[in-house]
């Protein structure tokens, strides 16, 4: 493990397991914020414990499950009940946000409430009889949150956002190019009338960047000393106005250095970064809208009599048959029973040609029917499906942001009362300690504050993480965690399965022997109960020879085994049980089968085998090379698998892996991976079955395939949409490279800030010299992230000329101003 990233020893919060900064402790525990505890006694220290030992727990997702399939962005109203919106402030991590949303749907009278933890709002549904708004703001004020008006909507335009940002960028390169002859120092050589109308210019153009593109930072940092908190907000309007305010007073005195540029320079750059930050958040939420138009809201479903009767797509069931007809969408995910048609999966895929489809074939929601008509079979009920599973992790990527910011955003929290009284001490120090004159003072005390600003933390990173989401996305692979990143960080070893990850999974029928035959159709009965590839290959094959399998009346799949039950009265098992006994011939057969890497699946008459299914699978056609890449990267390859030895070895030895182990359970697959972390190794598992789920939640990162079983993807971190194995490679490739450019730009800005205060401090910097310095860091920080989407050399080095060009010019004149 890399020893930069995980500090040893940190406190963690009992219920988030978040660093705490400021620990909030309760009863023998530490939170990281009073939302925390509050949660965690509202909830009990037992339903916590339940809640923790689920797999992938996020609190954003302890909220009841949506009435619409996609998430929509405000609950309709109507019926009799009124809509609310509040503006909370002093959330501080995802957990404050359930807690408020927890005691708001108990307060009589509320009918819906969710709260977007990313924008700080709280949107309530209520019955204007039983509740009113100023009862439900005072619910949120008894937690210890603060509740506003929501912000105008405005502020939540970005439109006017970017004009904010347009006008401050025009103004502030004006004001920059006429500050250059007074920083040359020519003003107080100049006619007084001169003088007047180049200082009343400079002033004139700031103004309106100051106060009218500024507002947003100033209205926060209003609220901000009102909550007394320090934010962001409260540091930039501080150095800018300060700036400001001091040009302001050197300007009607006649002095000589006037700053206007640095106070418009300042909220220009801030609102650079914060359009970026809206037009990720925007792009999401457009994103949503697309899905939410995928969605079919209806659905003709094929009844026992063969009529077809109209239902709500949310209320099929797997094992529904659902007609689609040309120019139709499917309603849910599941396979192809009849028909065959061109499907056009776009949505997903990103590819524009449809895919054929024929019997047999995964269909998923949303895509559509070009051409053709299909009748398929329901899988998994709509608001599983992968297309409301997409809509989920977006719209909890939108409103959670990641470990990363909030930790960020924690340091922040620590950084920006220090900087203020570092600020304020520096002040004192020249002017009471070395006796210097009041503006040089001031002017130490104000680059502090600017040279300070950390932009370069609080813009990078998101765009690093954004900008990695997005390149996993278009390598078909979809976050299931928030934290599915960060997660990626440090993988040295990567453990797969066989069947269905390595190799298709559509396993081919080659033979049977003993009486195997004769029980197809009872055996296909029971598999109607598996997921397994091998339960879908042998009901396929008892159709395709005419059996009509129905479903047993008891079966019990057990994983990493097989299935049993009873057929017309007899005691039947299919699959590998131990305590079966063999009569020879077939014994031997086995051997000689799985010892020519064939899968051999015994089917057993009251405990006795009387029969063999001999299959085979085909590697996927991009595993030699996916291993091969991966090889390359560094890691460690292993198959661990519940296959027996024979399947095993000769898939190992066809994809070029040395590393392998067979007839392992599920429970004996998570512990390899636990065996390899108590090594000290970090462990990405790929898998696809409920045979992997275990292995999937222990691995440091768990790769589920997206064709695979529910709870595999459950399981898992990251899902494959399309079932390509090279798409995983590119995604480890991707997230690690993001991860060590994310470190590298904490540790960056750290070095700089840490570098540039005793600078600025000392009075070796004028106020000028570090918002150039603050600028040139930023920018760099973040065509730093920027790198993470993979840009051309040629505009990478664009951007890199701009920037140095521009940092290194505005250093030049502010230094030829000194
Ligand atoms: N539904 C089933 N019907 C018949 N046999 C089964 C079934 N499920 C599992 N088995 C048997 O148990 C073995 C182990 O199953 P398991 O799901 O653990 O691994 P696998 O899917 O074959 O391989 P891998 O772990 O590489 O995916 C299978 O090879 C098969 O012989
Ligand atoms: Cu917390």
């Amino acid at each position: 493990m890399d020893p930069g990233l995980e500090p040893v020893a940190v406190l963690t919060c009992h219920l988030c397991e978040e660093p705490v900064v400021t620990p909030f402790p309760a009863e023998g525990h530490t939170f990281c914020c009073h939302g925390c505890r509050e949660l965690w006694r509202l909830l009990g220290e037992e339903e916590v414990a339940r809640l923790k030992a689920q797999p992938g727990i996020n609190w954003a997702r302890l909220r009841p499950p949506e009435e619409s399939v996609i998430p929509s962005p405000a609950p309709a109203s109507g019926g009799g009940t009124a809509q609310l919106e509040l503006g909370l402030d002093g959330l501080w991590c995802a957990s404050c946000g359930v807690l408020v949303e927890t005691v708001l749907r108990r307060t009589p009278g509320v009918v819906a409430a969710r709260v977007d933890y990313g924008r700080s709002l709280a949107s309530v549904t209520f019955e204007p009889g039983r509740a009113d708004p100023l009862r439900l703001r005072q619910a949120v004020e008894e937690l210890g949150y603060g509740v506003h008006d929501p912000l105008p909507e405005e502020d939540r335009d970005s439109l006017r956002l970017r004009r904010r940002f347009g006008v401050a960028a025009v103004l502030g390169a004006l004001v920059m190019m006429f500050s250059v002859p007074v920083w040359d120092g020519y003003l107080p050589g100049l006619p007084a009338s001169l003088y007047d109308a180049l200082g009343g210019l400079l002033l004139a153009l700031s103004v309106p960047v100051v106060f009218w593109s500024g507002w947003p930072f100033l209205r926060g940092a209003w609220a901000a000393l009102t909550h007394r908190v320090a934010t962001m907000d409260l540091l930039v309007a501080l150095g800018s106005l300060s700036a400001f305010g001091y040009s302001l007073a050197v300007f009607l005195t006649r002095g000589r250095w006037l700053y206007f540029d640095t106070s418009a320079l300042l909220i220009t750059f801030l609102l650079l970064s914060r359009n970026l930050e809206v037009g990720s958040r925007n792009r999401a939420g457009a994103v949503m809208q697309g899905l939410a138009r995928l969605e079919s809201r209806s659905a003709a479903r094929l009844t026992a009599d063969g009529t077809v009767e109209t239902v709500a797509a949310r209320d099929l069931v797997p094992g529904d048959q659902v007609l689609v007809r040309t120019g139709g969408r499917i309603p849910a995910d599941g396979t192809v029973r009849e028909g065959r048609a061109a499907v056009d999966e776009s949505w997903f895929t990103g590819e524009a040609v449809p895919v054929r489809k024929a019997p047999g074939s995964p269909v998923f929601a949303g895509s559509l029917a070009v051409e053709g008509r299909l009748v398929i079979t329901v899988a998994r009920r709509a608001q599983a499906s992968m297309l409301a599973e997409t809509a989920r992790m977006v719209a909890v990527a939108q409103g959670e942001g990641n470990r990363w910011q909030r930790l960020a955003d924690r340091v922040l929290r620590v950084f920006v009362p220090a900087v203020l009284a570092l600020a304020l001490l520096t002040f004192a120090a020249w002017r009471w300690g070395a006796g210097a004159p009041w503006h040089t003072a001031l002017l130490n005390g104000i680059a502090v504050l600017i040279i300070a600003c950390p932009c370069a933390l609080s813009v990078a990173t998101p765009v690093a993480v954004a900008a990695a989401a997005e390149r996993l996305g278009r390598a078909g692979i979809l976050l299931r965690s928030p934290d599915g990143i960060e997660r990626a960080a440090g993988i040295d070893t990567v453990m797969l399965d066989k069947t269905g990850t390595l190799t298709l999974g559509r396993l081919v029928l080659e033979e049977m022997a003993g009486d195997a035959g004769a029980l197809l159709g009872p055996v296909a009965s029971l598999e109607l109960a598996s997921e397994h590839p091998v339960a879908v290959t042998l009901v396929e094959a008892a159709r395709a020879r005419g059996l009509q399998p129905q479903p047993a009346a008891s079966a019990r799949v057990e994983p990493g085994r097989g299935v049993e039950g009873t057929v017309q009265g007899r005691r039947l098992t299919v699959g590998r049980f131990p305590e079966l006994s063999w009569p020879e011939d077939l014994a031997a057969r086995a051997r000689g089968a799985e010892a020519a890497g064939r899968t051999v699946v015994p089917v057993a008459r009251d405990g006795r085998v009387a029969g063999l299914y001999i299959l085979s699978d085909t590697l996927r056609p991009e595993t030699v090379q996916a291993v091969a890449r991966l090889r390359a990267a560094g890691l460690r390859v292993v198959i661990a698998s519940g296959d027996g030895e024979g399947p095993v070895a000769a898939a190992a030895r066809a994809a070029g892996i040395t590393e392998w182990q067979a007839r392992l359970s599920p429970l004996e697959k998570a512990e390899r991976v636990r065996a390899e972390q108590a090594q000290g190794h970090r462990v990405a598992f790929l898998g696809d079955g409920i045979n992997d789920a275990a292995a999937l939640m222990h691995a440091d990162l768990g790769i589920a395939m997206g064709a695979g079983a529910d709870i595999a993807r459950a399981a898992g971190h990251w899902t494959l949409v399309s079932p390509r194995l090279t798409a995983a490679v590119d995604g480890l490739e991707d997230t690690r490279k993001a991860v060590r450019i994310i470190r590298q730009n904490l540790g960056f800005s750290l070095v700089y800030n840490l570098a540039a205060l005793p600078l600025a401090a000392a009075g070796w910097a004028t106020p000028a010299l570090a918002a150039a310095a603050m600028l040139a860091s930023s920018a760099s920080v973040l065509a730093n992230a920027l790198r993470v989407l993979a840009w051309s050399p040629r505009r990478l080095l664009w951007w890199g000329l701009g920037v140095t060009g521009t940092g290194a010019l505005l250093a030049v004149l502010a230094w030829s101003g000194l």
